[in-house]
Formats: C-alpha cells, sequence, structure tokens
C-alpha cells in the first residue's frame, strides 16, 4: 500500500527532528541524488558526463535540489542550476557552488523563462526543486511562466521519445499537494522523489497523472506509521489480503448471497453484466430480482443465477434502471430500507443514485458508485450546484464532499477511481486502461463490488467490519476491475507510463468480466 501524508502532518513530523538537528534535507538530497544518477544510467547509460540541469525555487525543496546537485557534481556531472527566486536556500548555494555547481541567477533576464529553456535545452535531465510542500495555490510570477514553458518544451521532446528527464522533487511544481487538483502550469515528471512519505497530490487524480513514476525516500519519520494517511493506494498484496478465499468448510450461503437489482426494458444488459461480474468475482450466489424482459435474459446468460426472493448479505440496486421508472425505484428505495434495516451493505449504482437526490440520509453501510457526471447530479440535487467539470477538476474533493452529504462511501469512478468515505483516509486506484472507458464496464464494477460486499455482509452487519471499512473493500474491488481491463486488453499487469510499451486492444464490457478470474489468480497468487 502507498501510503500519503498531508503536507501539515509532514511538517508535524519533521519539525521536532529538524529543531534537534537532524540532517533531514541531506538524507533527502543524497536519495534524490541516487535517484537521478540510476535515471540518466538506465536511460542514457551513463552518469559522468550528463548535464544536469537544477529548477530552484525559493525554498527547502530548491535546498533539496542543490544538495543534490553537489553528488551529482562529484559523480562527473557537469551540473547547472537555475535559480528563480532571491530567496534560493543559502547553504544549499554555497554548497553547490563549492562543488562547482555552476548556479545561474537568472531573475534579471529580461525573458526568464526563455532563458531557462535556452538552459534547459542544454541538459540530460532536469530536477524541479521550484516549488514542494509549501506551495499554496497555483503558481505564481515568474514560476508559472518558467514551468508553462518547460512543459511546453518537455511535450515537443517527449513526441521524438527522447531526453530530457524530468526528475520531480517531492512533488510536480504546481500540483494542489493535498487535493490532486491541477490549479496551474505544472511541470510533468518522468519521475517523482517524495520525502518521507508520499503526498495525496501524487496519488489523486488528476494531478497523480502528472508525477511519473513513484518513488519515496525513507527519511526514518517512523511517527508517520501511527499517523492516518490522508490517501493511499491499494497494492496487489492489500487487495489479495482483503479478497475471500473459500475453505473447506464454506458453502454458498457462508461465501455470500447477492441480491441484484438491475436492468430494465430499456437497458437490459445491465442486469446480464453486472451479474456477469459478480459471479466472475466469486460468491455464493446471485438473486436476481427484476422484471419479466431482464430476467429472462439473465437467466439465458447465466443459467446459475436464481430468480426468487430470499435471505441475500449484500445489494447492488440500480445498473440499468431508469428512474422515471417509478414502481422500480419505489422498489429500490424498499430494499434499501431492508438493508439499512438489516445493517447489510448496499451498492448504489446508476438509477438508484436518484434516490439520494432527496434529502435522504443513508442509515445502512453503502456504497454509492457514479461517475463524474453523475456526482455532478447528486451534489447538484442536494443544494451544491456542481458542474461536472469542477468534480473532473478535484475528483477528491467532491468525492468527499458527497459522502459528508450523504452518509455513504462514495466511490467515484474515472480514469483514476476515488474513494472517500465520511471521513478516514481517501483511495485512489490507477490500475486501468482507458480501453475500459466503454459502456456497460461501470455495471461490472457494480457486481464486482456487491460480490465482495456479499462476502463481508454478515460481518457488516454485525459492526465486526465498521462501516468505514467499506473504503478499503470499494478500493479493492476498482484495483480487480482496472487489472482485469489490462488483462483483457493484453497489457501487462502493472500500469506504467512507458511510451515504448504495448498499447493493448479494444475490449467489452463483457470481456472485462470474463477476465476477472485471470486477472485474480495474478492478485492472489
Ligand atoms: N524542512 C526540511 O529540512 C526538509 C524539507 N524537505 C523539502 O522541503 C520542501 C518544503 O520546503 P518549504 O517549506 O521551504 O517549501 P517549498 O520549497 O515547497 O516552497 C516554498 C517556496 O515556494 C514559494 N511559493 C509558495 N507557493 C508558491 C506559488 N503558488 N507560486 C510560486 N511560488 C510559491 C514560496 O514563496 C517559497 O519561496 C519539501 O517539499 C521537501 O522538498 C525535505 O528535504 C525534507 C527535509
Ligand atoms: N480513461 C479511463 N481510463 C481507465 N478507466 C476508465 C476511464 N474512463 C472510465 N474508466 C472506467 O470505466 C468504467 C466506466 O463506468 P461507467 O461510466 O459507469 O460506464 P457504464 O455506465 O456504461 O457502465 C469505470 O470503472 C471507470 O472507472
Ligand atoms: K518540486
Amino acid at each position: 500500500m502507498i501510503r500519503a501524508h498531508s503536507a501539515a502532518t509532514v511538517r508535524e513530523v519533521e519539525e521536532p527532528r529538524l529543531a534537534a538537528g537532524e540532517p533531514l534535507m541531506a538524507h533527502a538530497a543524497f536519495a534524490l541524488a541516487t535517484h537521478v544518477a540510476r535515471e540518466l544510467r538506465d536511460r542514457t547509460g551513463r552518469v559522468a558526463g550528463s548535464v544536469v540541469l537544477l529548477l530552484v525555487g525559493g525554498g527547502n525543496n530548491g535546498g533539496d535540489a542543490l544538495y543534490a546537485g553537489t553528488h551529482l557534481a562529484r559523480r562527473g556531472c557537469q551540473v547547472h542550476a537555475a535559480v528563480v527566486s532571491d530567496r534560493a536556500h543559502e547553504a544549499g548555494l554555497a554548497a553547490a557552488r563549492a562543488s562547482g555547481v555552476r548556479v545561474h541567477e537568472l531573475l534579471a533576464a529580461p525573458d526568464l523563462p526563455g532563458a531557462v529553456v535556452d538552459l534547459a535545452g542544454r541538459c540530460h535531465v532536469w530536477v524541479d526543486g521550484l516549488t514542494g510542500i509549501g506551495a499554496r495555490g497555483p503558481l505564481r510570477e515568474p514560476v508559472a511562466g518558467i514551468v508553462a514553458a518547460l512543459a511546453e518544451e518537455r511535450a515537443a521532446w517527449s513526441s521524438l521519445l527522447a531526453e530530457p528527464i524530468v526528475v520531480a522533487v517531492d512533488v510536480p511544481s504546481g500540483i494542489g499537494v493535498d487535493d490532486g487538483t491541477v490549479p496551474g502550469p505544472v511541470l510533468p515528471a518522468d519521475v517523482t522523489v517524495s520525502m518521507g512519505t508520499a503526498k495525496p497530490g501524487l496519488l489523486l487524480p488528476p494531478a497523480a497523472a502528472l508525477a511519473g513514476r513513484l518513488e519515496v525516500v525513507d527519511l526514518g519519520l517512523t511517527e508517520l506509521a501511527d499517523r492516518e494517511p490522508a490517501a493511499c493506494s491499494l497494492g496487489r498484496s492489500d487487495v489479495a489480503a482483503l479478497w475471500p478465499v473459500p475453505g473447506p468448510e464454506d458453502h454458498k450461503y457462508t461465501r455470500g448471497v447477492l441480491g441484484l437489482v438491475a436492468g430494465s426494458r430499456t437497458y437490459p444488459g445491465a442486469a446480464v453484466l453486472c451479474a456477469a461480474g459478480a459471479l466472475r468475482t466469486g460468491l455464493g450466489m446471485v438473486r436476481y430480482l427484476g422484471p419479466e424482459v431482464p430476467t429472462s435474459l439473465v437467466r439465458a446468460a447465466h443459467p446459475e443465477i436464481v430468480t426468487v426472493p430470499g435471505r441475500v448479505q449484500a445489494w447492488v440496486l440500480g445498473p440499468g434502471v431508469d428512474p422515471r421508472d417509478a414502481a422500480r425505484t419505489a422498489e429500490l428505495a424498499d430494499h434499501l430500507d431492508e438493508a439499512a434495516g438489516q445493517g447489510l451493505p448496499a451498492v448504489l449504482d446508476a438509477g438508484a443514485l436518484t434516490l439520494l437526490h432527496d434529502d435522504v440520509d443513508l442509515a445502512g453501510p453503502t456504497v454509492l458508485t457514479p461517475h463524474a457526471g453523475e456526482l455532478a447530479e447528486l451534489l447538484t440535487a442536494r443544494g451544491e450546484h456542481t458542474p461536472r467539470r469542477d468534480v473532473e477538476a478535484a475528483p477528491a474533493r467532491h468525492a468527499r464532499l458527497a459522502a459528508e452529504i450523504t452518509g455513504g462511501t462514495v466511490l467515484l469512478k474515472g480514469a483514476r477511481t476515488v474513494v472517500a468515505a465520511p471521513e478516514g483516509p481517501l483511495h485512489a486506484q490507477g490500475d486501468a486502461t482507458g480501453w475500459l472507458a466503454t459502456a456497460g464496464a461501470g455495471d461490472v464494477l457494480a457486481g464486482v463490488l456487491g460480490a465482495l460486499l456479499a462476502a463481508y455482509g454478515d460481518a457488516i452487519a454485525e459492526a465486526v467490519h465498521p462501516a468505514a471499512s467499506l473504503a478499503p473493500l470499494a478500493a479493492a474491488a476498482a484495483s480487480a476491475h482496472g487489472h482485469a481491463a489490462r488483462l483483457a486488453a493484453g497489457l501487462p499487469f502493472d500500469a506504467d507510463d512507458d511510451p515504448a510499451g504495448p498499447i493493448g486492444v479494444p475490449i467489452t464490457a463483457s470481456d472485462v468480466a470474463d477476465a476477472l478470474p485471470g486477472a485474480l489468480s495474478t492478485i492472489l497468487d
């Protein structure tokens, strides 16, 4: 699991150590230099003789870069420091000069962005030490203009699959460190070397996509182990630890029965796909409850499905249900009440999300699975006027707001899926591929999550697992779903940004469901 702590938590933990004279910056800088050297060796085959540009802002982030430059100079790199603040780290500057780093004080240059770009054009690697956890809001001038010019230059170069390599110090300068927003220009990185712990903006969309590969430097901040992370991302072993694996004592009722109310005459396929997602996740039984038309299709596609009412341990309500169908919507509301009365978990998807447009408080453990448009509609209906683009610009903030307003756990679907409970750490999972953005993929996800919750249903109802644990389960479902999509598309298990890597093939939602057992075999291996 990658755990990310807020800037405030990092400062709280660092302060007493700095006061006691711990050389945190020296450690950070040495680790940074090691990563830069490794990147140079891996990509260009050499360290000595490489030309390095340090982008130095006015804070300790620039200090990290300057001290890293001293190590790189000693390793035979030609190091340039572009200093773009009159408050650059003094001791770092002195150390850099003493080790042969060429310091360019550029603030007086008539065309500052042009001067930095000129220098950058001669360098193999750019070390972005402009702003770190001390940044507030969008980058201000002159840093904003410099970053915009460098980002443009980099985009032109990367289309040739050539240099430069961009290594961000702590965070790519310009991202919302705590909320993952991109409020202004940002220099996208190939690698981000984050100090002490990851930062939420490195995991949360949309900023996470600008961080490249994440390397977290261990600064020995052991206190962080006891501090709740602000955000986290589950890895393969975390998902495996949450996944129910049947033992010899199990039977279908202990494995979990999922009640499914999905599909309509207009969208019958949603019922079939949601059931496929649940069945391929592995559970005791799916009970499908619906009118004749989806029922006959569901039965034909999945003969193992039971279509009579009975006991269940979790519900999926709403995929493919038309919210204008008053009778069906009333049925969804009844099942939601029934689940809440028994303390059983429910997934509210698509048509069922409109139940929350009215001022209802969720009484039971519930996961909402909107995409950005559905979340915008929900928030607007609850009095928080929200265009879809606002949700897309700040997914974590809006998912959290919806969780607070409704009392549910919100899984906000997207390229990187965010999960927010009313409180506790945010989760972000970016395990999927753009090929997953296809009709019906969300129905499959609702089925995966429903099956997972069915296995935990009795424990959740008995409060062995408090409702707070819904968030990791939702994140685990998103992760497995994303990996299944990658497998179906012919992509390697772990997502990486290698532009020379395979691009994959188109997939359907049914392919994603079919790939679930294969993805789970890798996850559980
Ligand atoms: N305190 C320490 O000894 C350690 C600090 N570390 C590094 O220090 C960084 C934090 O240092 P600081 O607290 O000095 O903060 P930063 O270096 O992140 O940024 C502060 C500087 O950026 C400017 N700034 C802030 N917002 C801006 C904006 N929107 N546009 C343009 N400029 C802006 C400020 O005026 C100031 O000059 C961490 O990110 C990390 O890289 C690490 O080395 C670990 C140890
Ligand atoms: N660009 C993307 N990259 C990866 N996954 C994506 C992307 N866009 C959407 N997804 C995923 O695809 C699925 C789409 O679900 P949804 O929007 O509900 O579609 P539908 O309602 O047709 O099933 C979600 O799991 C979402 O996270
Ligand atoms: K930075």
